[in-house]
């Protein structure tokens, strides 16, 4: 790399002749396209041999046809699709030993020493557990004949680089994953839909979001639409929520309120970690106000379609960044994974956020509910007090009209102080 006048000129083709495979891993995202992209684009300009690794963990193990050398154009117009076009999947065989073993010899095979993995939590919790053993598998595939001493010498070292694609937002060290907004833009999207349909028969909906063990979603999902209550797996509902639940549902409805709007991670729990499900909230519902009521399950719609902008630029940056990473790592080099932190690409260390994000799970199972939603992040605390907060507090009397209404632009003003207040 050459510094001119103070910024960095990273010179064509500094590094030749070196060997990165870039795989996507577990659930697909909207902006893993964008990442493979600047991943084979930045790695070609610097003279690397860039693959494919297709349908994630399970093509390393199988390699054959699964590992590919990619060009400049296997990646045109790509930026803009949804999904990811070298196929992801969820590998048991990866999980253990032997295939890790079979994954290691195809990229030995390959001459492949870099690793750009893009995934989730496992994904990534996978790879750091491959870059450990990587030694013992070699000396294993040298031992039983299948690699020579000489490949053993040449790839002795593993290097690799986390991009953390998910729609989850649930893996400790990164602001946002790649992914994340494009969904909640469909989440929003779907509530937007539902609110008018709902506001004209006066119903309450109770829409269903993913994040598997992660609330962030449903979180944001549910201070952007001024959802009256939000099921989270972190900060799990009061044990007498039924009540909780129906007394907010019927303030709102008595204040003018024409429809309500709850919103269940589908990991929601209890304070005994038993399942909080969209079907036992409309059965609370129903029951208790005989309310008209109806479920909706947004499930994978969340997962498709096109990238938002924020993830397509989220997704280059963090690429390009991954391949420099990776160009300038030595042996003594740990893994590290390619975070957003404000709105600088910083490079963490895997093995940490690997430990933090599993502390998060040992803390929702040993029920430290506080200690989990502060392994989570200032953003997902902040936002956790904030929806509290609003959904606490009252209007005063003068919010409503002689028919004890509520009027409407007196909510306009009072969500939108309350929202500046506390951010
Ligand atoms: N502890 C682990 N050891 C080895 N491999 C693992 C481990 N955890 C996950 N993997 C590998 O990573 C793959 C993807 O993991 P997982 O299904 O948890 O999705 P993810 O990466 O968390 O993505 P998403 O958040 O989108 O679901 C698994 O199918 C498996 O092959
Ligand atoms: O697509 P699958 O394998 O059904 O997985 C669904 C899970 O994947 C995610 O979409 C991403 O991790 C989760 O939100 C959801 O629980």
């Amino acid at each position: 790399m050459t510094e001119i006048e103070g910024s960095k000129f990273i010179e064509r083709g500094a590094h030749k002749g070196k060997g990165i495979a870039v795989f996507t891993s577990g659930g697909d995202s909207q902006g893993m396209n964008a990442a493979v992209r600047s991943v084979v684009r930045m790695g070609i300009y610097l003279g690397c041999k860039v693959y494919f690794i297709r349908e994630g963990y399970q093509g390393m193990v199988d390699g054959g046809s699964n590992i590919v050398e990619a060009n400049w154009s296997s990646v045109s117009c790509i930026i803009h699709k949804g999904g990811t076009i070298i196929g992801s999947a969820r590998c048991k065989d990866f999980r253990e030993r032997e295939g890790r073993l079979k994954a290691a010899k195809n990229l030995v095979e390959n001459g492949i020493t870099n690793l750009v993995v893009i995934g989730g939590d496992g994904s990534l919790t996978g790879a750091d557990l491959f870059r450990q053993e990587w030694p013992s598998l070699l000396d294993e595939l040298l031992k039983t004949n299948q690699i020579t001493a000489e490949q053993r010498e040449k790839y002795k070292f593993l290097q690799i680089a986390g991009l953390v694609g998910s729609i989850d937002n649930d893996f400790c060290g990164t602001d946002m994953t790649i992914g994340t907004d494009s969904a909640l833009h469909r989440i929003i999207e779907a509530i937007d839909a539902i609110v008018s349909t709902a506001y004209s028969h006066q119903r309450t909906f109770i829409m269903e979001v993913m994040g598997r063990h992660c609330g962030y979603l449903a979180l944001v999902a549910a201070l952007t639409s001024e959802a009256d209550y939000a099921f989270v797996p972190e900060s799990p509902a009061p044990d007498n929520w039924q009540k909780k639940l129906c007394l907010k549902l019927e303030q709102e409805r008595q204040a003018g309120q024409r429809l309500n709007i709850i919103i269940v991670s589908e990991g929601a729990i209890d304070r005994n970690g038993d399942p909080i499900t969209a079907e036992l909230v409309k059965k609370v519902v129903v029951d208790n106000l005989h309310q008209d009521t109806r479920v909706t399950v947004l499930g994978h719609v969340q997962r498709g379609g096109n990238p938002s902008a924020f993830d397509r630029i989220l997704g280059s940056r963090m690429g390009a960044e991954a391949v420099m990473a990776l160009m300038e790592a030595d042996e003594t080099t740990e893994p590290c994974v390619i975070s957003l932190d404000g709105n600088q690409a910083v490079r963490v260390p895997l093995m940490e956020c690997v430990k933090q994000t599993k502390a998060v799970a040992q803390a929702m199972a040993d029920k430290e509910w506080e200690k989990a939603v502060a392994l989570r992040g200032k953003s997902f605390m902040r936002n956790l007090e904030t929806y509290k907060m609003l959904t606490r507090l009252k209007p005063p009397k003068d919010a409503f009209d002689e028919q004890g209404r509520g009027k409407v632009r007196f909510y306009v003003h009072f969500f939108i102080y309350n929202l500046n207040y506390v951010a």
